[in-house]
């Protein structure tokens, strides 16, 4: 059922706060993963607590993995003997539609997986198929949500070749239970270019962190040891995709975001925000306390590819809406397989408030035209909210329709927004 529309709030001059951001949804997805199948009690400090991290955790409930919230911020993760008998639902995450069926292959029975209507649409029989081929039982024929795994409490494993390039997940999903497969894993891409590389070496990351042995020193193929997982205990960084639309806004507002705790090095695409923002005309400085993102108030069009980060598309799209010049976002034709199709979406909503919006083969061209209020259509996508509040800040009367679909990955999301824009309002009184 669709959630309340949110006004969203327009900016009555800099914005000049300090945002502390929530956990990486990828991180904490992928350590969540690897506690389940380690040998020892994992402890993760500071996960993300959203819709997606909690449909993680309750999946692997239901295989028999203890996860407990330790209120203190915590979680603490204790593996055991993966069952079956178990149903999972994987809402709209993408990490726990690709993640949890290499693990169910695992488990000693069956295991039924469904998701939300969008997630129905979301592309997953390479995942499938490859799962058949190292030797897990499907239901025949089934070529995405709802299916079923039949576990038999081990894997055969071994070499398997996919088309990832509708997406990164499907290669992350089978490396990270690779390791627990008898014969380990490889898996070799053949395809278009695959998306979102940046979660792959993340993937590859957490998986040497737990002690597992990976080579990916040949292009497009990636190999997993059969191996024990070691237990973790792992501090989880700041999502920082999730940090693009508070920076957006010092953008927008000619004012200053501080980011404390951004990693000096990271596997995060979202990342690549800071040089989007530089090139939108943002002044953008990290150092050991974080990052600091100050704007002039003008927003420079920009020619950018979001191939490998493209969770930022919806935010650098309602950037380029309020830039002074068209912009061009290239290589992210694969999100029309996100939560919705992303570039539609786009298209549709920033044309609906005057932007003129045209879609292109892998992206979006978007010329700037004076914008006005009106509904803001989300789609079931928690970054459609992301992009519609950065619109809003510029542009009276943007209603956000169904705000609370962004509890995907920030349940927080509209208090952190007011909080920001409080901030300037108690520094100017
Ligand atoms: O592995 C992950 O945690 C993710 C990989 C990416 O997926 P795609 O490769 O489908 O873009 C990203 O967009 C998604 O939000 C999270
Ligand atoms: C594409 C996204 O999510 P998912 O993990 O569901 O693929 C996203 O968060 O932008």
């Amino acid at each position: 059922m669709p959630s309340a529309d949110w006004e969203a709030p327009t900016a009555d001059g800099p914005v000049d706060a300090r945002v502390l951001l929530p956990g990486s949804k990828s991180l904490t997805n992928r350590y969540l993963v690897l506690a389940a199948l380690a040998g020892d009690v994992s402890r993760l400090r500071a996960p993300l607590r959203s819709r997606d991290t909690r449909l993680m955790a309750a999946a692997l409930r239901g295989l028999g993995v203890g996860v407990e919230d330790l209120g203190d911020g915590d979680w603490l993760v204790t593996p055991g003997p993966l069952r079956g008998g178990a149903t999972v639902d994987c809402g709209l995450a993408g990490n726990v539609m690709r993640f949890v069926p290499p693990l169910a292959g695992l488990a000693d029975g069956v295991v039924r997986f469904d998701g939300d209507p969008h997630a129905r649409r979301r592309p997953m029989a390479p995942v499938l198929d490859a799962l058949r081929t190292l030797g897990v039982r499907l239901d025949e024929g089934a070529t995405g949500l709802p299916f079923t795994v039949v576990g038999e409490g081990r894997v055969r494993g071994g070499s398997v070749t996919i088309d990832a390039s509708a997406s990164s997940q499907f290669v992350s999903g089978l490396l990270l239970s690779g390791a627990r497969y008898d014969q380990g894993v490889t898996v070799h891409h053949r395809g278009g270019a695959v998306p979102s590389l940046p979660h792959i070496e993340m993937t590859v990351e957490t998986l040497r962190d737990a002690g597992v042995v990976v080579d990916d020193s040949e292009p497009h193929t990636w190999r997993v040891e059969p191996s024990e997982v070691n237990a973790l205990d792992v501090q989880v960084e700041p999502d920082l995709s999730n940090a693009a639309q508070f920076l957006a806004a010092a953008l927008v507002t000619g004012g200053r975001v501080h980011v404390p705790g951004w990693p000096q090095y990271t596997t995060q695409g979202g990342d690549f925000v800071r040089e989007v923002l530089d090139m939108m005309g943002a002044e953008v400085v990290l150092d050991r306390a974080g990052l600091t993102v100050t704007g002039t108030g003008t927003v420079l069009g920009v020619d950018v590819d979001l191939h490998g980060s493209s969770e930022l598309t919806p935010v650098v799209a309602a950037l380029a809406a309020l830039a002074d010049g068209p912009s061009i976002i290239r290589g992210v034709a694969h999100i029309r397989g996100h939560e919705t199709d992303r570039l539609a979406a786009l298209r549709t909503e920033l044309g609906a408030l005057g932007a003129a919006v045209d879609e292109t083969d892998d992206g979006l061209r978007i010329s700037p035209a004076p914008l006005h209020g009106g509904v803001f259509h989300t789609y079931a996508d928690h970054r459609m909210v992301m992009a519609g509040a950065v619109l809003g800040l510029a542009v009276p009367g943007v209603v956000v329709e169904d705000v609370g679909t962004v509890a995907k990955t920030m349940p927080e999301f509209t208090d952190l927004w007011d909080r920001m824009l409080r901030e300037h309002a108690t520094a100017e009184a």
